[in-house]
């Protein structure tokens, strides 16, 4: 049994952390991470205020990203997917050998048509404005974000992302971003542990 779970989110939401806990918790469980698929600063465009634009589809190599995806369903325990060791503390997941779990985490995963039949399931952080300027002013990308650029740049993104996303579907389950560490995982570990039971009798029923 196979299970695509994508982890967006607004930047700084606390993707990488959260996916990282599921993966030691979860088994054969790998990850995929979008700012991977980033093109060189060099082909990145720039517009006229000066501002590199990184937060948009066109930054990213996303048809590299897709074929990733389709290799590890093609293929979930090749060597390139790292899964690291995992506990399975849940009781009813007797045959965890037989599934495997993709998390791919990134900020912008629900704009691109071609992903949005891959997934399982779809989650999203969000995070109020305040917070997420606060904690993106403490992160230091390469290049480094120039002033005026998470509101000239990021925020405005963001909201634009989502709304378009938000006006297509409707099956996401959102996660607070200011809520711990603790309570996100807690929260995402058991609806997968669902998801898993549910696709678990459905195969018996099929
Ligand atoms: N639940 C949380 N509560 C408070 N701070 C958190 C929480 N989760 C993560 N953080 C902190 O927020 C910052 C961003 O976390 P992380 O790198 O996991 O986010 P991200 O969504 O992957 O970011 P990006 O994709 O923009 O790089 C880090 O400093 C991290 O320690
Ligand atoms: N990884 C990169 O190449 C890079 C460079 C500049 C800015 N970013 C930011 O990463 C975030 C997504 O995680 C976006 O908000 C980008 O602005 C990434």
């Amino acid at each position: 049994m196979k299970l695509v779970v994508g982890l967006g989110g607004v930047t700084n939401g606390g993707k990488t952390t959260l996916a990282e806990k599921l993966k030691k918790l979860l088994p054969n469980c790998s990850i995929i991470y979008q700012d991977d698929f980033f093109k060189p600063e060099s082909e990145v465009e720039t517009n006229e205020r000066g501002f590199k634009q990184y937060d948009v589809l066109d930054a990213l190599y996303i048809e590299e990203m897709v074929k990733s995806i389709h290799a590890w369903i093609e293929n979930p325990t090749s060597s390139s997917f790292s899964t690291g060791d995992s506990k399975v503390t849940h009781d009813n997941l007797r045959s965890a050998q037989e599934i495997h779990i993709l998390i791919v985490e990134g900020f912008l995963l629900y704009n691109y048509e071609p992903l949005n039949e891959l997934w399982n399931r779809r989650y999203f952080l969000t995070l109020p404005y305040e917070e997420c300027k606060r904690r993106r002013s403490t992160r230091v990308y390469q290049p480094a974000d120039p002033p005026g650029y998470f509101d000239g740049h990021v925020w405005p993104m963001y909201l634009k992302h989502k709304r378009e996303f938000e006006e297509k579907m409707s099956n996401i389950v959102y996660l607070d971003g200011t809520e711990s560490q603790e309570e996100l995982l807690s929260h995402m570990y058991n609806d997968i542990i669902q998801e898993l039971e549910i696709q678990k009798s459905e195969q018996v029923t099929a």
